[in-house]
């Protein structure tokens, strides 16, 4: 599919914190998506969306350097992906903690300190001493200080969230990658993870780029997004990107976007992927009759 951008990517001076340049992706044997073109700038807040199964986090994982681009250049924070380390933080797509598990939510933040961890080490003391002083701090950052010492199986869903987002965090990443952070919570708990990230893209200058299945949540708050389809995608403002005649065109088959009196939009005929996996999400609702958008 050809590409097809609604506007010129902005011409920043500095370099892009993510350059793709016609690159396509291949898994399984199959391309699900070629011809893509994104330039995001620092401190941006970028969606990523499309229909189940298009392949949203797979270019999250291209981002990472867990899945090789077939075609094309990929730069992330000026060097090949993979490469960046603890420059990037990443909040994959949510899977549930079972309610027994008995590790609190500091410890679930303290991974993310440790992780892969090596080097010259730093005195016990010291190191444990930089380590309690920014998950604190960072727990704080993600208000999540009020039940941080509960295990995190006793955490609602949005709390453990919170939690995972300040894991991700805990490293003071430049370029933020976040897999559906939105899932699964209700409409109060997504208005304030959207309002948390939000501030946290704003008010730090963390390059925020995030899978979304219902871009309204965060509409308001996106300098970009990226649409992606069987074999293409499209990308620039919201406001020029989420219209009927793009959508139309991206997806070579009608599809209306319609705003409703609260300013919510509503995608109606956008195709599925080709290979859905609807066991993941079988409670969600993209088809032909309409779904967020
Ligand atoms: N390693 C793999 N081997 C074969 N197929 C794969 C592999 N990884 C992903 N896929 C397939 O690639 C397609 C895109 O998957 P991906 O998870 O990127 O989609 P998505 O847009 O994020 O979907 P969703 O919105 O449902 O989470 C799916 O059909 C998936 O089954």
């Amino acid at each position: 599919m050809a590409r097809q951008g609604t506007s010129p990517e902005p011409v920043s001076a500095a370099a892009p914190v993510v350059a793709l340049q016609d690159v396509a992706v291949r898994v399984g044997g199959r391309t699900l998506w070629s011809g893509v073109d994104l330039r995001v700038g620092a401190g941006e807040f970028v969606a990523v969306l499309g229909p189940n199964g298009v392949g949203k986090s797979t270019l999250v994982k291209v981002l990472l350097g867990v899945q090789p681009a077939h075609e094309g250049r990929v730069r992330v924070l000026g060097g090949a992906p993979g490469r960046a380390g603890e420059r990037v933080g990443y909040l994959p797509q949510r899977r549930s903690f079972d309610a027994s598990l008995r590790m609190r939510g500091t410890d679930v933040v303290r991974l993310g300190w440790d992780g892969d961890r090596w080097g010259v080490p730093l005195p016990r003391s010291r190191a444990r001493r930089a380590a309690r002083k920014r998950i604190a701090e960072v727990i704080e950052r993600v208000g999540a200080a009020g039940y941080a010492h509960r295990p995190i199986g006793q955490c609602s869903g949005g709390e453990q969230q919170r939690l995972l987002i300040a894991q991700a965090l805990v490293r003071r990443p430049e370029l933020l990658l976040l897999d559906e952070p939105l899932d699964s919570l209700d409409l109060p708990n997504q208005a304030a993870v959207a309002s948390l990230i939000g501030r946290i893209c704003r008010e730090e200058g963390v390059t925020v780029v995030m899978v979304a299945h219902d871009v309204n949540p965060i509409l308001s708050r996106l300098d970009r997004v990226v649409y992606l389809a069987e074999g293409g995608a499209v990308s620039g403002p919201p406001a020029e990107v989420i219209t009927s005649e793009t959508l139309t065109r991206l997806y070579r088959t009608p599809v209306e976007v319609l705003r409703t009196s609260d300013g919510r939009l509503v995608v109606v005929g956008q195709p599925e992927a080709p290979a859905r996996h609807s066991d993941r999400h079988a409670d969600r609702h993209t088809g032909r009759d309409g779904g967020p958008a």
